[in-house]
């Protein structure tokens, strides 16, 4: 029996001619107009949406993002407002980030005002990144979804709030990848920290900004442990290479403009909310679901070592380089004395062989890893890191407490509970 030829209610939910046959050629033509008329004009928002100056950069993210508006301007202002004990209005860059999430949390509870931008890119889990966002948004913190390249929304930002202080986290992470995708590199490391300067140092008052530089601009150096004072001009990877070009950056700026800027070398951080793209994290998963792991050594199957360092003693690194950061002396583009240029490495100092990571997570786990050693592969890894700290130890008294085994411990609590279904039963 045919099906009944019912005609659709409304004329943007026709229905297919398959099953219809006979309905299409009974189509009147006001009908086809209107129908085209919506198309048309769905179009035409969809481009309007994607092309007015509401809208983030190209290249990143993939979605068109609106800002702006009475509504919206009451949201920043209202998240950017000091609560009891605050003395800052802090901007982060990449706030749904493992690193941003941490910091913007911890500023919040002593009471700053903060406000976080991010591009939700999808280099990992879009998923995380919007569950990060929605802690935040528990908080009080709005996360306004844009990229650091935008400038029109950096300047509307600034406009709205007179923000102190910067905490520049937005970046593209991870040593490896960036031989897979070398522009996202200079997109957002280079760039959008260019661009995110370049408003800075407009706005008035000028901010301080901390901001986010790496271990891995010690490159290929041997001399142990590394020290803020050592060369930095030979960097294995793009990654290291892009933000190396960022302490060169925050030189011009602070030397032409006047802005105070604080760059941070981290080592290695981990801990819970943090990176799937990073061993650690990726361990877990694949030792939990069997698969294998690869571990990687050097010549005559030396170690691989890393100061890896615990995201609480990072955020308390973060927090001391904020409260001791002078002002920013210029205003409205121009320089009026010399400002404060510092740089810190913010490590552990005791570095771990991979090797050892694995038999605690192995041990934290109650599972055996499918191991397989090969050759560190030349793409970007180094052998080894190891932070001296004794400057950040003199200028702000940072003093990490949390070793390895006490920091993954509280990783491992955290993703057995994010990630529900992956417990597997013990095999040892
Ligand atoms: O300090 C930094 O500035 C950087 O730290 C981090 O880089 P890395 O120290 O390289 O961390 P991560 O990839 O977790 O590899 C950890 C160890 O596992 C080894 N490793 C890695 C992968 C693998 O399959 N096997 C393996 O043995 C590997 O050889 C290494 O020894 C951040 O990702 C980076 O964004 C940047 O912030």
């Amino acid at each position: 029996m045919p099906p009944q030829l019912n005609p659709p209610s409304t004329p943007g939910k026709l229905k297919t001619d398959k099953y219809y046959p006979s309905y299409s050629h009974r189509l009147r033509p006001h009908r086809i107009t209107l129908f085209s008329t919506l198309l048309l004009a769905l179009i035409v928002v969809f481009f309007y949406l994607s092309y007015s100056p509401s809208s983030s950069s190209s290249l990143l993210p993939r979605r068109s993002l609106i800002w702006g508006g009475p509504k919206w301007e009451s949201r920043v202002r209202s998240s950017a407002k000091l609560r009891t004990g605050g003395r800052f209005t802090v901007l982060v860059t990449g706030a749904a980030g493992f690193v941003g999430t941490h910091v913007s949390l911890a500023l919040r509870r002593r009471g700053d005002g903060v406000i976080g931008i991010d591009n939700f890119n999808d280099y990992y889990d879009t998923k995380l990144k919007r569950d990060r966002k929605h802690l935040l948004e528990k908080s009080g913190i709005f996360v306004i979804e844009g990229d650091i390249n935008n400038k029109e929304l950096l300047e509307k930002l600034f406009d709205v709030v007179p923000f102190t202080h910067v905490m520049h986290l937005a970046a593209q992470a991870g040593v490896r990848y960036a031989m897979k995708n070398p522009a996202s590199y200079v997109h957002s490391n280079i760039a959008g920290f260019v661009n995110l300067l370049e408003v800075c140092k407009s706005a008035n008052p000028q901010p301080a900004i901390v901001w986010a530089s790496s271990s891995s601009v010690y490159g290929l150096n041997s001399k142990v442990p590394f020290s803020e004072k050592d060369r930095t001009d030979r960097p294995a990877s793009l990654y290291a290479a892009t933000k190396k070009a960022g302490e060169e950056i925050a030189h011009t700026y602070n030397h032409i403009y006047g802005l105070s800027l604080t760059g941070l070398r981290f080592f290695t951080v981990y801990g819970p909310w943090g990176r799937p793209d990073m061993a650690y994290f990726f361990f877990t998963k694949d030792i939990l679901s069997g698969k294998q792991i690869k571990i990687f050594e050097g010549l005559n199957h030396s170690s691989v070592a890393r100061d890896f360092t615990y995201i609480d003693d990072i955020v308390q690194g973060c927090l001391g380089a904020l409260d001791t950061a002078k002002k920013s002396t210029g205003s409205g583009g121009k320089k009026r004395g010399p400002a404060q240029l510092r740089v810190f490495n913010l490590g552990n100092t005791s570095p771990v062989p991979v090797t050892r990571l694995v038999s605690i997570l192995e041990k934290l786990l109650k599972v055996k890893a499918n191991k397989k050693m090969m050759p560190i592969p030349r793409n970007g890894d180094v052998m080894f890191t190891h932070a001296n700290i004794s400057s950040a130890q003199r200028e702000f008294r940072y003093k990490p407490t949390t070793d390895l085994e006490t920091g993954l411990k509280k990783f491992v609590q955290w993703y057995l509970k994010y990630y529900p279904s992956s417990s597997r039963r013990s095999s040892w």
